[in-house]
């Protein structure tokens, strides 16, 4: 039997964010356009050098993008909204990054989470344009390793069903024509691979395990034999990830040559499918067994019985020991990190690391025995070292979870009654004004933190620059007229990262950063240990600016779920411990809080969705804990306390009954992007409780006029009472400037002074 180790993707960040840097020089014109592209094929070069060196035997390309790879497909389909039509005589990047950026008039694209993945794609827009091909970047690609390092990589592109079925702008009846643009396109790219000495193309169909229904799977199967029929010689691999594959039976016997299947999170089902109706004849079965989603290393004899039991119920001829899905979504190298307790560190695997163990399980497969003597005595000593560390078990956090009780879960009072009493208590005005929590963080924030974070300025001098730059924004919010405000969360690096640094349980990387979108990079937390709160972790902030204003002050939290979700978490005990955990502990802050006199608190919750099962039929079970964890954190405050919460970067349209569990007073969700959908959704189911749909993108520098956010507001007003109505941007504005920020905010400010005015419409 044939056996080979590869992955699904490798991250392109680059181990110290290279990539990074290298886009957002380009975009500040720090380098010219060929420098550019110079710094990015050096880039790529090293990263398959790299992959080579560690080991790998089948090495992908094609998976390096300059921005996101759906919007790599979009533009070499020509799928270009025709709002980029106004730029003046744009070259082919230019055209690329006002599409991800937004230029001048013409808006970015939305962006969506991946699947159920803090990373987030550029959705594209189908206008019924004619497709064509703009160049073979995948060819590219695939000819510069062939010709740089003699790699005969194994080309990977985003499939058809998946680009189609995340993109949007289509309706049932123009979806047909949407695919037959794409079968040719694909077909072409597919072939050219081929001439090009491609032995294998893996396409990327995570869509495929979404649920799927009978005329879906239909489809499928339509292209798959259209493009075999295209390309009959072409080897092409379907891979799918996140889940097991739906519809095994049928879509496991697509005309093509192999299969990719995650066993990690597909893992049972998948099993189950095997025994149920074997694998196919003749195929190739790519097995993802290293999980690409965590950062644990692997129990490498649990790996290896897997294996077995997979090929004996295959009886593939030719297996691939693979990732169970792109390693984008963890960090590159743990070699860099030299801070963490040594039982946490022996037990990481990052995209390094479990490249290594991919070509170890190779290597035992194929020979029988171990590339490395002890490895596998290792990885066990490794689990059991971190399994009896006493940051593992906190005898507070475990009796006091096991004291609630269901009241501990729910607001005494329904927010019927609530919003009266609130609405007396606060006196706010109609449509009030606020923004979500964060201000800019400009050079000089970063830098100050930086110095301190070197010790080069002291805590006082640290605290004493967040004190001021708050008293600075507290005054520019009282000049704009914002009605409730925000301290601007100066004294925080990152949402999660900053509540992770105060609470028990977690540890921090130094260099561990995945992309977010674009070029933005988060570096989420490590949940080691058992979660507890010791100490106030907002409260002098919030407190201090509160004491600056007559306006209210919100207190801003992040809440269990997002903390859970952006994070990396333990895998010894089951997730949802940990978000009651996170809950218990942000519990005590809103108290604390709520002792200090705040009468407005935010719970910020944006990564609720995206911890989604990507099967409708597991979310109850999710939601059922994720509300409850969010309620575990908030219910306990008095009935004329406001709690608010914020989502963000998601669908909302299916997703209101969930948004309505959480119970919160007011909610504000990003929605400038796909507004006219969710409009469409409250139509068909009402929301009762306060809702600030948001009014301008915060991704783009541009400053939205008066009369855009008044159409905004007044659409909006459609739907949402004036008594449930409030008026806030998108998101947080850290990543933006001053100037466009003041702007911005004065016009939303002016727009919602105008509907003061103007009649009520419901
Ligand atoms: C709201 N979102 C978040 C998500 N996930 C999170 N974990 N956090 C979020 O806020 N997911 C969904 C959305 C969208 N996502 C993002 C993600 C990332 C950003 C962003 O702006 N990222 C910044 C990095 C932010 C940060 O932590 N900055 C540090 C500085 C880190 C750094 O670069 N240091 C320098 C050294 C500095 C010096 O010495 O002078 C370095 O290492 O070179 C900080 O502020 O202190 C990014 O730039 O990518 C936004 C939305
Ligand atoms: N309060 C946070 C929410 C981001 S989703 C912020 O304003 O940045
Ligand atoms: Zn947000």
């Amino acid at each position: 039997m044939n056996v080979t180790s590869t992955v699904v993707g490798y991250p392109y960040i680059g181990a110290k964010r290279e990539w990074k840097r290298t886009l957002e020089k380009f975009w500040k014109n720090e380098i010219t356009e060929e420098q550019f592209e110079a710094e990015l094929k050096n880039l790529r070069i090293n990263r398959l050098k790299h992959q080579k060196d560690l080991g790998l035997q089948f090495i992908t390309v094609g998976d390096f993008t300059k921005y996101d790879r759906m919007l790599d497909l979009a533009t070499m389909f020509n799928l270009i909204p025709k709002r980029y039509e106004a730029l003046e005589n744009p070259t082919a990047n230019e055209t690329y990054y006002a599409m991800a950026r937004g230029a001048k008039d013409a808006v970015a694209c939305e962006m969506t989470k991946w699947y159920n993945t803090n990373y987030h794609y550029i959705v594209p827009e189908y206008e019924g344009q004619s497709l064509t091909l703009n160049g073979n970047y995948i060819l590219d690609q695939f000819l510069e390793a062939k010709n740089e390092l003699g790699i005969i990589g194994k080309p990977t592109i985003i499939g058809p069903y998946t680009f189609v079925d995340l993109a949007k702008g289509y309706d049932e009846k123009t979806r047909a024509a949407f695919f037959l643009q794409l079968i040719p396109l694909y077909s072409q790219i597919i072939k050219e691979l081929v001439t090009a000495g491609a032995d294998w193309i893996q396409v990327e169909e995570p869509s495929l395990t979404k649920s799927l229904a009978e005329e879906e799977i239909l489809i499928v199967e339509e292209l798959y034999k259209q493009i075999n029929e295209a390309v009959p010689e072409a080897k092409i691999l379907v891979q799918t990830y996140f889940e097991a594959l739906t519809s095994f039976e049928r879509l496991s016997r697509l005309p093509v040559a192999g299969i990719g299947l995650d066993f990690v999170h597909g893992g049972k089902e998948n099993i189950k499918a095997l025994q149920n109706y074997g694998f196919p004849q003749n195929k190739t079965l790519s097995l993802g067994i290293i999980n690409g989603r965590d950062i644990w290393s692997a129990n490498l004899a649990e790996a290896i019985s897997t294996i077995n039991a997979v090929k004996q119920l295959s009886n593939a001829e030719e297996i691939w020991i693979s990732s169970s899905c792109n390693l984008q979504h963890v960090p590159v190298s743990k070699k860099m990190e030299e801070n963490l307790p040594q039982e946490l560190y022996d037990h990481l695997a990052f995209a390094d690391e479990k490249i290594r163990e991919i070509a170890e399980i190779t290597y035992y497969i194929e020979k029988g025995a171990w590339l490395k003597e002890g490895v596998v005595a290792d990885s066990l000593k490794a689990i059991e070292a971190l399994a009896i560390h006493p940051i593992r078990k906190n005898k507070v956090v475990d009796d006091a979870l096991k004291l609630l009780t269901a009241k501990d879960f729910a607001r005494s009072v329904p927010f019927s009654e609530r919003q009266q009493i609130q609405k007396e208590a606060l006196q706010l005005p109609d449509y009030p004004t606020t923004t979500i929590g964060s201000f800019p963080q400009s050079q000089l924030v970063k830098k100050t933190r930086a110095a301190w974070r070197k010790n080069e300025i002291s805590d006082e001098q640290y605290a004493q620059f967040v004190k001021e730059e708050t008293a600075r924004w507290i005054q520019i919010q009282e000049d704009i007229g914002l009605d409730v405000l925000v301290h601007g969360e100066f004294e925080r690096t990152d949402m999660v990262e900053y509540f992770g640094e105060h609470l028990t349980g977690f540890a921090f990387t130094d260099f561990a950063w995945v992309v977010s979108y674009g070029s933005r990079c988060v570096k989420p937390p490590i949940i080691y240990g058992d979660v507890e709160w010791t100490h106030e972790m907002t409260v002098k902030e919030v407190a201090e600016a509160q004491q600056l204003t007559n306006k209210y002050v919100k207190g801003m939290l992040t809440g269990p779920i997002t903390i859970l979700n952006w994070s990396f978490v333990r895998n010894d005990i089951p997730r949802q411990e940990v978000a009651y955990q996170i809950g218990l502990a942000l519990r005590k802050e809103v108290a604390a809080l709520e002792a200090a006199g705040i009468k407005i608190i935010q719970v910020d919750e944006p990564a609720l969705r995206e911890g989604l099962p990507l099967r409708k039929e597991n979310w109850n079970e999710y939601l059922t804990w994720a509300v409850d964890a969010f309620k575990l954190a908030t219910s306990s405050v008095a009935t004329d306390t406001q709690i608010h919460t914020h989502m963000c970067y998601c669908e909302f349209n299916d997703f209101i009954d969930p948004i309505r569990a959480l119970d919160a007073d007011v909610i504000s969700l990003e929605t400038s992007r796909s507004h006219g959908e969710l409009i469409h959704s409250l139509k068909a189911n009402p929301y009762e409780l306060g809702i600030g749909l948001g009014v301008y993108d915060i991704h783009s520098p541009r400053v939205p006029t008066i009369e855009e956010i008044s159409h905004i507001l007044n659409e909006s007003l459609a739907v949402i009472p004036k008594e449930q109505f409030w008026v806030n941007p998108d998101c947080g504005l850290k990543t933006r400037q001053e100037p466009e920020t003041v702007a911005s905010l004065k016009n939303m400010v002016q727009a919602a002074h105008k509907l003061r005015q103007q009649p009520a419409t419901i």
